[in-house]
């Protein structure tokens, strides 16, 4: 499966005899007096290409790495534009390119920073249809995305073209990064996690929260170890590398097992390329969204959800509402609606008849911030009390301040 054309640079093409430009020496100097990296280092570099899928949190850092070491060819695949709430963390992108595609947004900082290296911009999201035509072209692939379906996806791509993926993970205070489908019988991503966590148990950093430093640090080394792949100085040992922000030491590495021989993947004949294009990773994962309604958790009678639209009239006409917030402590804290009380969703999970009477005489309206935990809410509170009327928030909080009042903060 090595397709030695466009897999990682051999020992032979390190070797081969560089030609850099008078000025790259005093450009890339101080990396090229390096024990180990030298002139056939930088040369490697320059010759080498890279793919970056995702040009958020962990890619800004890893590109902004890579094109100032001098990678001659970098491909940003990313379909999504650039939000103000990315620029937290997002550093190739700023004020100036909110409302830009991130992949357009972060080839002009990196061609800012590196003018001669060749940078490929892709404005389409990866999916099972195109991402062996999209990744192909290049040596080394970079996850730097942050959903299940793209991880597999990635992995099983990586796996039928031969090539090392590189693959980072940032949440709340802590990130992950391990080095896939590489060295001598590196194990595949579904050879370490062959069947995804449940849609419940993960969230984006939307959704969770993430301090931007966080994924500097993993975006950073994503970076170092492509660059160590690419020039030789990569041991090829499987490790999973576990960073804490807030524990000292801050890095853990796990040694991971070899190639499994019953991966579907890439164990056995390995995973071909038709059978990706079939593949459906989305369903595999679980779906985009937890569907309550489609998991048997109904969500009540018709009308059991309801507008931002409507609770505004609901609070006009003084309609009797138990307005509850199941956001947790901290955001209830940032900002919410007047007259709601705070019961964050694992603590109303944990002990729902505690949190309504019996004898709730008006309705009981719950709200989130997106209108997901809310929903999950509601459905608790109906099944162990049927007889009071619990609606949920379309959209959450975020729906309440763009459609009904822009004042209210939105984070
Ligand atoms: N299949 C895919 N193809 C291309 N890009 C992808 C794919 N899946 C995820 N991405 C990109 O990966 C990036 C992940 O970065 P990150 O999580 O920091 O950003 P975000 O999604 O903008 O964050 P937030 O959760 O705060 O909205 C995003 O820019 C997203 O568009």
């Amino acid at each position: 499966m090595q397709d030695v054309e466009n897999t990682a640079l051999s020992e032979s093409d390190l070797s081969r005899s560089p030609s850099l430009h008078r000025d790259d020496y005093l450009r890339y100097g101080r990396q090229m007096i390096l024990e180990g990296f030298g002139l056939p280092g930088q040369a490697g570099l320059q010759r080498s290409s890279v793919v970056v899928v995702g040009a958020g949190g962990l890619g800004c850092p890893a590109l902004q790495y890579l094109a100032a070491s001098g990678v001659g060819r970098i491909g940003i695949i990313d379909h999504d534009m650039v939000e103000l709430s990315n620029l937290q963390r997002q550093i190739l992108h700023n004020e100036s390119t909110v409302g830009v595609y991130k992949a357009i947004s972060a080839a002009q900082a990196i061609q800012k920073l590196n003018s001669k290296i060749q940078v490929d911009i892709i404005t389409e999201a990866l999916h099972s249809s195109n991402a062996i035509a999209l990744l192909y072209p290049y040596n080394v692939i970079l996850d730097c995305t942050d959903n299940a379906p793209t991880r597999y996806l990635l992995s099983d791509t990586a796996v039928s073209l031969g090539k090392p993926l590189v693959s980072g993970a940032a949440q709340k205070f802590e990130g992950q990064l391990s080095v896939y489908n590489f060295g001598d019988n590196g194990p595949c991503y579904r050879c370490i996690f062959p069947r995804p966590p449940a849609m419940e148990t993960v969230g984006t950093c939307e959704e969770t929260g993430v301090l931007g430093a966080v994924t500097g640090v993993i975006g950073t080394m994503q970076a170092l170890e492509t660059i160590r792949i690419i020039t030789g100085l990569h041991d090829g040992k499987p490790t999973l590398l576990l960073y804490s922000a807030l524990t000292v030491p801050f890095f853990r590495s796990v040694k991971l097992r070899s190639k499994k021989p019953s991966c579907i993947a890439c164990g056995g004949d390995g995973v071909k390329n038709g059978t990706i294009e079939e593949t459906d990773y989305v369903a595999f994962c679980g779906g985009v969204r937890p569907n309550w309604e489609q998991k048997g958790l109904s969500s009540g009678s018709p009308g059991a959800r309801i507008r931002v639209q409507e609770l505004k009239d609901m609070f006009e006409s003084n309609t009797q509402i138990t307005l509850i917030d199941v956001r947790p402590t901290i955001e209830f804290g940032i900002c919410q609606l007047s007259g709601s009380k705070n019961v964050p969703l694992p603590q109303l999970l944990a002990d729902p008849n505690s949190h309504i009477s019996d004898d709730e005489s008006g309705q009981v309206v719950i709200v989130c911030r997106l209108g997901n935990d809310s929903q999950i809410a509601a459905d608790t509170f109906r099944e162990s009390k049927p007889n009071i009327v619990v609606k949920d928030v379309i959209g959450g909080l975020r729906a309440w301040s763009r459609e009904i009042d822009p004042l209210f903060p939105i984070y």
